[in-house]
């Protein structure tokens, strides 16, 4: 009670509207308990009152901008460790991303992402451009080939598993393989047989998991891992199915350490290299090393741990974003069946009869808007990351909002509250709610499509300013070679659950199970695997 009041105290200089919470949401036994007690408040016949609501564990989600339609675009939640001020002002926002060194990354907060080692989401103000650095050189377009290549090659295999069975057995977990898949070949320089969502990993001959699947066990027991260091998992006293991530855990870095090895061999021999995420790691690293001699004052290059750290962090940013978004699309899709032929009229023109092995990425991708406006589509109302935390640094800010200027105390949390800007009726009029890809398209450039491009920091689904996400193009280019290929002869078709089913119930019930989500550090569906759809030839 004291510290909550003299956090409200604090709070009050800045003149907002000031929500008082019991806790904090990030008070590690109140999200233990989250769960069980918002089970016993659902079953009360009241609604909750603001002070209990914004507890619950992904509240944004549902809330969308009703907060702010209610308070305005800046307002504060009040707790006895914090303040947490919400921002929905796309210009205020802007001003937040771009002010990195006063608007800092509370860096602390991500501490447990560093499994194999300090990364770019934990590096203070001062090192973070030092990871930036070389963390750019995998992204380069002649990797973005590459991952048009790969995500075409997996989706067809994906796809011979659907066509051959009367269901799709689980969207969710296919889409995550596939996305696994695409970041294991980018990491390995090696593409990897697509295995329907029921086939397990194996261990190779020489006792060790492969790339791909140490990696999957890794990302798939990430929470674990960030809690429990892997040396402890591997104990002959724990359970065995612990030591087996345990050991995938310690695989995973026994193969960092091995490509490590065998890049620098190939450096000094003056060999090209792999052309594996290591590669890009090695040569950016050789380059800053190469200016640092010429006496450039370039930011120095990453110790080996946190190579190996940031590889991690590639994997785990770059594999549930992708795979949930593309699993909402899958599901939104199969109950928009009109937008697939629309989107499938796209491709058919785009492709033009060519065969697949000629699908080439610089010319097909950027003429398939329309499987791009899926994407932002999807992702203006299905963000991943739905508020992005920072903090002010030691010094008061000051922040114009609107037609106000506020002052930010100093060590303030400050969320750019990312799904209620992508759902303001100010930015994104009446339906801001509906489903709507085509609200992306324009045709204001002449007879050629183009894409709408929304006014600045109202769509910031990779965040944005000098710390956006690196993997955009990555996720981009992946998203629409699924896409097209997904849908050049084939739709999807949700499945009746009983044979009198309506295509209005059936779609009712699929849009039902798409928005029921929770928040487990992404936004996710609970359980996609209610809906069962189908992949049918085009007629
Ligand atoms: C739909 C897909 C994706 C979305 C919506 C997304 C979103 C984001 C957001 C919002 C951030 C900022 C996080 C923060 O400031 O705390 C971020 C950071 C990051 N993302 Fe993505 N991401 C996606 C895909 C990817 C992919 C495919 C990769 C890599 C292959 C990737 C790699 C990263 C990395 C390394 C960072 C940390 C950057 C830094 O700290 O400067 N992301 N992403």
């Amino acid at each position: 009670l004291v510290t909550l009041q003299i956090n409200h105290r604090r709070a009050s200089t800045m003149g907002i509207p000031l929500i008082r919470l019991p806790t904090d949401p990030l008070n590690v036994f109140f999200q233990v308990l989250e769960p069980h007690i918002f089970r016993l408040l659902d079953a009360l016949p009241i609604s909750l009152p603001e002070c209990i609501y914004c507890l619950r564990r992904g509240w944004y989600f549902k809330d969308k901008a009703d907060m702010h339609l209610k308070y305005g675009p800046v307002w504060a939640l009040v707790t006895p460790r914090d303040i947490h001020v919400h921002l929905s002002d796309s210009e205020a926002i802007h001003e937040v991303f771009s002010r990195r060194a006063d608007f800092i990354r509370p860096s602390k907060m991500y501490e447990l992402l560093e499994v194999y080692g300090p990364c770019i989401s934990t590096a203070d103000v001062k090192n973070w451009p030092r990871h930036r650095k070389i963390l750019a050189a995998p992204f380069s377009e002649s990797a973005m080939s590459y991952v048009w290549s790969e995500s075409l090659h997996q989706t067809q295999q994906m796809m011979q598993t659907w066509i051959s069975a009367p269901r799709v057995s689980s969207v969710g977990k296919d889409m995550r393989t596939l996305s696994l898949n695409v970041l294991a070949a980018i990491g390995f320089r090696r593409s990897f047989h697509f295995r329907g969502s029921n086939n397990n990993a194996t261990i190779r001959e020489d006792g060790m998991f492969s790339y791909r699947d140490a990696l999957q066990i890794v990302l798939d027991n990430v929470i674990l891992l960030m809690l429990i260091p892997r040396r402890y998992l591997t104990y002959s006293w724990m359970p065995a199915s612990l030591q087996r991530i345990g050991h995938a855990a310690s695989d995973f870095k026994k193969h960092m350490v091995q490509m490590l090895d065998e890049e620098t061999r190939l450096l000094s021999e003056g060999k090209k290299g792999s052309g594996s995420l290591m590669t890009s790691f090695i040569q950016a690293q050789a380059r800053s090393e190469r200016s640092k001699d010429t006496g450039s004052n370039a930011p120095q290059g990453l110790s080996v741990d946190e190579i190996f750290g940031n590889i991690f962090v590639i994997n785990f940013a770059g594999h549930d974003t992708t795979a949930n978004t593309l699993a909402f699309s899958t599901l939104l899709l199969a109950a928009h069946p009109a937008v697939q032929e629309w989107v499938a009229e796209e491709v058919t023109s785009v492709i033009s009869g060519k065969p697949e092995e000629e699908w080439n990425y610089a010319d097909l991708f950027p003429r398939l808007k329309r499987c791009q406006a899926v994407l932002l589509e999807t992702l203006r109302l299905y963000p991943p990351i739905m508020a992005l935390p920072k903090s002010t640094n030691e010094y008061p800010q000051p922040l114009q909002v609107g037609d106000r200027r506020i002052v930010i105390p100093p060590r303030t949390g400050v969320q750019p509250n990312i799904i209620a800007t992508q759902t303001h009726p100010q930015y994104w009029g009446p339906d801001p709610r509906a489903w709507r890809p085509s609200r992306w398209i324009t045709t204001s450039s002449g007879d050629q499509e183009g894409l709408v491009t929304p006014p600045r920091d109202t769509f910031l689904p990779w965040s944005d300013g000098p710390q956006n996400c690196p993997g955009m193009n990555f996720s981009q280019v992946e998203f629409v070679a699924v896409l097209a290929r997904l849908l050049f002869r084939h739709r999807l078709q949700v499945i009746k659950e009983r044979p009198l089913e309506t295509d209005a119930e059936a779609t009712a019930r699929v849009l039902r199970v798409v928005n029921e989500c929770d928040a487990q550090m992404l936004l996710r569906m609970l359980d996609p695997d209610r809906v069962s759809v189908a992949c049918v030839p085009a007629l």
